[in-house]
Formats: structure tokens, C-alpha cells, sequence
């Protein structure tokens, strides 16, 4: 895909997440993408993320996948809605349904859809999955950094 990452679109001061902050040198750096209404972010997860049993992924993996994927896409459907350019957003609330194990070494891929926008807030639906088999699923709610706090 040579299109940039939304996170690859933040500002430097946003870029540092240990998740998908492009500027954080020990971090995973997830990409997500636009695909039609929805966007997606892929990623294979070392087997040192385990969780109890060899081969599965932890669950706080997981729902870090899904944090990061909510945010960015947040971000990208704000910047798409009111056609300028949003500051971050920060995960004010985060549900996550375990529904199935999530393999190590197997790409997976999150999914998400916005489901609200409205003013800071933005809501997203969001889905794990590997190999076409839904292992995850939840909602985000993100908010968007207000200018002024930067400073603050
Ligand atoms: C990353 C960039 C850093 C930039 C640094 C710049 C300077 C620092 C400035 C800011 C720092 C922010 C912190 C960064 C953290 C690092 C990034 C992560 O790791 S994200 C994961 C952890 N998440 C947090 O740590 C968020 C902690 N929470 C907060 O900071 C606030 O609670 C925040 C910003 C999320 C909301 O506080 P409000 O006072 O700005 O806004 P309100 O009016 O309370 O909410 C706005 C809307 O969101 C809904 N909302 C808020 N909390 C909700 C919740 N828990 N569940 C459902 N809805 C919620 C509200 O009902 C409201 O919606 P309605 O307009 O009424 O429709």
C-alpha cells in the first residue's frame, strides 16, 4: 500500500505511542488504512505476546490493537467529515467481547466503523479477526485533544 498511515499523518507531538506512534522506536507502529467506509489495520503478533496458553495472544494485546486502531480511525473520519485537520484523539472508553482465541504468528486484522460523531467525541465499532474468523469484537469512545490543551 504506498497510501500514508493515519498515524503517519499526526503531528510529531501525537507520534509517540508505544501502539502506533511512528516516532516511538520500541513501539509496534500499527498502520491503519481507509478500505471503502470502514478502515483496517493488519498485524502479526510475535508468540511472545502469549497469553496462558502457547500460540494465543494475551488479551491486553488485544484490546491494545483495538485501542489504537479506534483512535487513529477516529482521527481519520473527523478529518474526513469536517475536512480539516484534527489535533488526537485519546481513548476515553474502551469495550472489548472476547469471542474466540486470537492466534500469535497469524495475521490479524481489526476493523473499524464509526458509529458517532459528535463535537470531540467519536464513536467507533470495532472487530478483531484472523483468517476471516471474528475473535474480537467492541466500541470506542474517542475524544479529540482540544488545541488549547496542548499548551496545558
Ligand atoms: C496522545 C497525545 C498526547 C498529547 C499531549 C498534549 C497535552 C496533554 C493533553 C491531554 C492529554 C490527554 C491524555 C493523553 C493520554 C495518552 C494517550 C493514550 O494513551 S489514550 C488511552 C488512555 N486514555 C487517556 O489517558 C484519556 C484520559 N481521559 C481524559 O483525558 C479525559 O477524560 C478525556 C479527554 C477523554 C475527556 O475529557 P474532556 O473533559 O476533554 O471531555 P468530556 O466533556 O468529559 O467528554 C467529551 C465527550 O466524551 C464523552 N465521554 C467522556 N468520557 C467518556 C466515557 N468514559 N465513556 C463514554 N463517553 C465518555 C462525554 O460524555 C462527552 O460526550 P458528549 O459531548 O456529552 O456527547
Amino acid at each position: 500500500m504506498t497510501e500514508l498511515a493515519f498515524q503517519d499523518q499526526y503531528a510529531d507531538e501525537y507520534a509517540h505511542c508505544y501502539g502506533c506512534g511512528r516516532l516511538n522506536e520500541d513501539g509496534m507502529k500499527l498502520k491503519s488504512y481507509w478500505d471503502g467506509e470502514e478502515t483496517v489495520c493488519r498485524f502479526t503478533a510475535d508468540p511472545k505476546f502469549s497469553g496462558g496458553y502457547p500460540g494465543f495472544l494475551y488479551g491486553g494485546m488485544i484490546a491494545s490493537l483495538m485501542d489504537c486502531h479506534g483512535a487513529a480511525t477516529a482521527w481519520a473520519a473527523k478529518a474526513r467529515t469536517v475536512q480539516q485537520e484534527a489535533t488526537r484523539f485519546v481513548t476515553a472508553s474502551l469495550k472489548v467481547d472476547f469471542r474466540a482465541p486470537a492466534p500469535t504468528n497469524v495475521e490479524l486484522e481489526v476493523r473499524g466503523k464509526i458509529n458517532e460523531i459528535k463535537g470531540r467525541k467519536v464513536v467507533v465499532d470495532l472487530t478483531l479477526s484472523a483468517a476471516g474468523k471474528l475473535c474480537a469484537e467492541g466500541s470506542a469512545v474517542m475524544v479529540e485533544i482540544p488545541i488549547n490543551r496542548q499548551e496545558g
